[in-house]
């Protein structure tokens, strides 16, 4: 059973299909990186996820259950904040975790165990007016945890952080997913910083999925090698002399295209023993490590919805 799944989901404003044919596949227990530049759509498919929207079309389930047909239980154990967080400033963390326990009905004694996940126990009587956004979101953060949900969607949750807010927000989404026993979708732009916490990924573009898959088969074993010698022209000429594809960058750094039929390390090896055979020095030979920022850019060049964006 899958955290998340959806199938063919749309939604429009109007005459603008603002998510259209979305087929989201969440697994249990992991950190789902929902990624996309603004305006892709990710806020609007969350507030489908959370029945604040009514889609066009398609389906939801969440953790099994149809949200359509039963959305008290497909709800039951999801916690979220989307968009900007309401806190009230002028009541201290504690009162403010208080009151979200008395509308839903949740036991008090959850304060304790939230406060205690974000790291803000010991600010618990300190006025929220106070509080530094990072601390905030934590808060924000601590009022979704409450109720122990299995589920938990964050929407943007690093958005106007400091580099310290965004690391500690950081960790603390890494080892959400031990601490509640469940799942955690987080969508972002910022795919460095979802690439380190995440373990699959779906990537938005103009209201589409373009990508969905696990993170490590996304950044795939690495399919360039980079090399550094002291003659790149001459190094080219020679590799290429060998059937190789090789591009040189503005840095003389040369990238070797590894063909299907060849393990990367194979071709590193290769490539090394025909450029020494030339007489040449080789300083570095190494696959090139791939970012989810290259994925992305890579999945925008060659799809239709990334052209018409370019455009
Ligand atoms: N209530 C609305 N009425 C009309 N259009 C809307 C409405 N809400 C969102 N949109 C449009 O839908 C598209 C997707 O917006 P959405 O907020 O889902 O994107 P997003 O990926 O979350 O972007 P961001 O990262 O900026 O929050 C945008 O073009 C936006 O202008």
């Amino acid at each position: 059973m899958l955290a998340i799944e959806t199938r063919a989901l749309c939604k429009r404003y109007g005459a603008c299909m603002v998510v259209e044919d979305v087929s989201l596949n969440v697994p249990q227990g992991c950190v789902y990186g929902f990624l996309g530049p603004n305006g892709s759509g990710k806020t609007t498919t969350m507030r489908l996820l959370l029945g604040l929207l009514k889609p066009d079309g398609g389906t939801i389930h969440l953790n099994g259950h149809d949200l359509r047909r039963h959305s008290r239980m497909a709800l039951a154990h999801v916690g979220a904040f989307v968009e900007s967080t309401s806190l009230y400033e002028h009541l201290d963390a504690r009162s403010n975790l208080q009151i979200t326990c008395h509308l839903l009905e949740i036991p008090l004694a959850d304060v304790d165990r939230v406060l205690e996940i974000v790291e803000l126990r010991a600010d618990a009587k300190a006025r929220v007016g106070t509080f530094s956004l990072g601390m905030k979101q934590r808060l924000a953060l601590a009022r979704a945890l409450l109720g122990s949900p299995r589920l938990l969607l964050l929407d943007e949750p690093t958005n106007g952080l400091d580099p310290d807010g965004i690391v500690a927000m950081r960790e603390l989404i890494r080892q959400l997913p031990g601490q509640i026993g469940g799942t955690v979708f987080v969508s972002s732009h910022m795919l460095a910083e979802v690439q380190q916490i995440a373990h699959h990924a779906g990537l938005m573009l103009n209201g589409r999925l373009i990508i969905q898959n696990d993170v490590r088969s996304l950044l795939g074993t690495d399919q360039i090698v980079a090399i550094t010698v002291d003659d790149a022209v001459l190094a080219k000429a020679v590799l290429e002399a060998k059937g190789m594809t090789v591009e040189q960058d503005a840095n003389s750094i040369l990238r070797l295209y590894c063909s299907d039929s060849c393990s990367p390390s194979q071709q590193a090896s290769a490539a090394n023993r025909a450029l020494i055979e030339a007489g040449l020095q080789v300083a570095a030979i190494a696959p090139e490590e791939r970012t989810l920022e290259d994925v992305y850019r890579n999945a925008i060049a060659r799809h239709p919805a990334g052209e018409r964006q370019a455009a």
